[in-house]
């Protein structure tokens, strides 16, 4: 009783993230997916400071003979740039106390992404700028605001799944996942805005 009386007061002190025990999901071929539900504390606060304070950008790509919008805004934080809001350096730091053992590093790199509404999306693609293409890795995605699914299939076919993603839910992609699967983030007939915040290890994009 006294250990978990510590461990509530522990997290009202620091506002600090909740222990993690995610759920783990084999997605075969060396992929998994581990879930773990409202586990971002803060999320509220978390929705409206990074809708307000992150210096978003209009991501564009050549296609054909055009320069078309990516529909969604981003901005990444690299390694030492400071986080927009405490929540996220402590769930970056919990989130390397717990998986280090397994992946061999820490999570350094934190991607946001601001879908505004059921039209912005991320079309099927892998991480694999960097050693996602060769190596083992992982990608944390913590979400706040709307729900909305990630969308994941084999890479050469297969069956594909999906997981929502909701308010301060986490979802970690791990294993092979960003070489031998994609992910999606499908569009919507209607939705408010989500913020997604991706923490990658070194040299993974
Ligand atoms: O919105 C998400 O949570 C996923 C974003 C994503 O896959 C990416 O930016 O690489
Ligand atoms: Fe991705």
């Amino acid at each position: 009783m006294q250990f978990q009386a510590d461990l509530f007061e522990s997290g009202l002190q620091t506002g600090g993230p909740g222990p993690l025990a995610p759920d783990r999901t084999d997605l075969g071929r060396g992929a998994w997916l581990d879930v773990q539900r409202a586990w971002l504390p803060d999320a509220d606060d978390v929705l409206a400071t990074l809708v307000r304070d992150v210096p978003w950008r209009i991501e564009r790509r050549e296609m054909y003979d055009r320069i078309v919008d990516i529909p969604r805004l981003l901005y990444t934080y690299m390694i030492g740039e400071e986080l927009p809001h405490p929540a996220l350096t402590a769930a970056r730091e919990a989130l390397g106390d717990h998986y280090e053992p397994e992946l061999g590093e820490r999570f350094r790199t934190a991607g946001c992404c601001y879908y505004r509404d059921g039209r912005d999306s991320v079309a099927w693609h892998g991480d694999t700028i960097g050693r996602g293409s060769t190596h083992d890795t992982m990608v944390a995605i913590v979400s706040v605001g709307d729900p909305r699914r990630l969308a994941l299939r084999p890479r050469g076919g297969g069956e594909s799944l999906s997981v929502e993603m909701g308010h301060g839910d986490l979802v970690v992609m791990g294993g092979t996942c960003q070489r031998t699967f994609e992910h999606a983030v499908p569009k919507v007939a209607s939705a408010g805005p989500r913020l997604s915040v991706q923490f990658r290890p070194f040299n993974v994009f």
